[in-house]
């Protein structure tokens, strides 16, 4: 049997919403096998960051070269990197084993307002991280700080995609999660030359913890187990739109999605259901 594997370099939110728990949860329920590098712990529940501890630099890459030298990931993704030694770190890393299949979630500032990336570190992120990425995918705010666009249009939107693609992403998803006046998720891929759109019904929720990490490491996943760009998206946003629709009502603020809701939903179509 082979067993797809994917690698989550991220950081640790306690209350399990986000961060690195949300992204091996997914990794785990799309069937690959998830692993870690640990770039931060948080004290974090759902109604906000009570702390930011991050590791050093050095620990950063020695998880990553256990990793590398070892087990040797199908596909990578970033998440909360922090400061611009550990976005060094981690591009080094990136560029020792050669990995491609790389996703960077350019996690800046988690609902509640805390920052996850330290200001200095947001040039570090243009010029190590993202010319090594094959997919980034950041919400509106996040693409606003990294192209100075401000986006109140779908022509903002394709501008800022071909901004951050001339950076260096091959592949762009400027996400929808923060569109709020609209009835409508919709998330825009660029790949270079043709846009697309990935739309999903908007549910009107405050339980959206950690939707950004999921449907990032979802993409993840999908690039593991050798599916294209916009194959790996449209799985993602399904899973995603099915893990907001079912949110477990848990915490009193800004509560975590359903990781198994995806499968559940696929089981029943399948008849497995009660
Ligand atoms: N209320 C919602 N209803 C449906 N989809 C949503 C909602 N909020 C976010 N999404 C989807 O979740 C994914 C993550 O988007 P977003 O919330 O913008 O990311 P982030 O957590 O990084 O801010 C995207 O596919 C987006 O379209
Ligand atoms: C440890 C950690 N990493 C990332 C985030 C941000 O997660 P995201 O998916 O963008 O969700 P929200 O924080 O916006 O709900 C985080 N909070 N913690």
């Amino acid at each position: 049997m082979k067993v797809n594997k994917a690698l989550t370099i991220a950081g640790s939110d306690s209350g399990g919403g986000a961060g690195i728990q949300a992204d091996l949860k997914t990794f785990q329920e799309l069937g690959v096998f998830g692993m870690s590098a640990l770039t931060a712990v948080t004290a974090q529940n759902t109604k906000g960051v009570q702390g930011v501890y991050p590791m050093t630099a050095e620990a950063v890459s020695a998880q990553i070269q256990s990793i590398g030298e070892d087990l040797r990931p199908d596909a990578v993704k970033t998440g909360m990197l922090f400061s611009a030694v550990i976005i060094e770190s981690v591009s080094n890393e990136i560029v020792r084993y050669g990995w491609k299949n790389v996703v960077i979630d350019p996690v800046m500032i988690a609902k509640g307002g805390a920052s996850l990336l330290q200001n200095e570190a947001i040039l570090a992120m243009k010029k190590h991280l993202i010319p090594l990425s094959l997919v980034i995918t950041p919400n509106i705010p996040e693409a606003e700080v990294l192209t100075d666009i401000r986006i109140r249009s779908l022509e903002d939107k394709r501008e800022a995609a071909k901004k951050l693609h001339h950076l260096g992403a091959k592949n762009v998803i400027i996400k929808g999660g923060h569109d709020e006046a609209k009835d409508i998720a919709a998330d825009l891929l660029f790949d270079g030359e043709r846009f697309s759109e990935f739309k999903s019904s908007r549910i009107q929720t405050a339980n959206t913890h950690g939707t950004g990490c999921t449907y990032s490491a979802a993409i993840t996943a999908g690039l593991a187990d050798g599916l294209t760009v916009p194959e790996a998206v449209d799985r993602a946003k399904k899973f995603i739109q099915a893990a907001i629709e079912n949110d477990l009502g848990i915490g009193s603020g800004h509560g975590p999605t359903n990781h198994w809701a995806f499968n559940k939903r696929k089981k029943e179509a399948e008849g497995y259901g009660c």
